[in-house]
C-alpha cells in the first residue's frame, strides 16, 4: 500500500504545476490548504456514511478518494509519505515495548522526547495487555 501512496504522492507533486483547468490537483493547489482540508473532510465523511450503510464497494471507492485528498494535503503541508511511515514505525516500536514489559506494573522509562512525556502513559496493568492508543 505504501508503494501506491508513494507513487500517488509523486504524481500529485508532478501535477501541482499543471493547468488548473484540466488538472484537479493543480486546481486544489491553486485554491489552497483550506479547500484541500474541506475536500479531505468531505471524503472522510463519505467513507463513514458508506461504512455505516454496509456498502463496502463504496467504502473502497471513497477510501481511494480520501487517500488522494490526504496525499494532496501532505504535499501542500510539506509532509512526505516516509515521514508518516517513520512515525507509524515509532508507535509500533513503542507498542511492542509495552507488550514485552513484565506483567508487574510498568515503570515508565525515562523518556528523552518531551513529546512522549506529554502523551498519556501506556500502562501495562497486571494481567492486561496495553490498551491500543487512539
Ligand atoms: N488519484 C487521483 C484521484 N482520486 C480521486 N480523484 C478525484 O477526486 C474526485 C473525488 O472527489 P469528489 O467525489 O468530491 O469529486 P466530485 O464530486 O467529482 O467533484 P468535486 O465536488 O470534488 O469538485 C474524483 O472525481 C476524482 O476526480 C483523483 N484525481 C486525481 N488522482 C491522481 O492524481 C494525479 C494527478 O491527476 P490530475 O489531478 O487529474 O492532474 C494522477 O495520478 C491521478 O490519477
Amino acid at each position: 500500500m505504501s508503494d501506491s501512496l508513494e507513487r500517488l504522492y509523486l504524481a500529485v507533486l508532478a501535477a501541482r504545476d499543471l493547468d488548473p483547468a484540466t488538472s484537479r490537483t493543480a486546481r486544489l493547489f491553486q485554491r489552497g490548504p483550506s479547500k484541500m482540508a474541506k475536500k479531505l473532510a468531505e471524503e472522510a465523511i463519505e467513507v463513514v456514511i458508506d461504512a455505516v450503510n454496509g456498502d463496502s464497494e463504496a467504502v473502497i471507492r471513497e477510501s481511494a478518494d480520501l487517500l488522494y485528498n490526504l496525499t494532496v494535503l501532505w504535499a501542500s503541508a510539506g509532509v512526505r509519505p516516509e515521514d508518516v511511515w517513520r512515525e507509524m514505525t515509532r508507535r509500533e516500536d513503542m507498542l511492542g515495548i509495552a507488550e514485552k514489559l513484565p506483567k508487574s506494573r510498568m515503570k515508565l522509562p525515562k523518556v528523552a522526547s518531551p513529546r512522549i512525556a506529554s502523551r498519556r502513559p501506556i500502562v501495562a496493568l497486571e494481567g492486561r495487555a496495553a490498551r491500543k492508543r487512539h
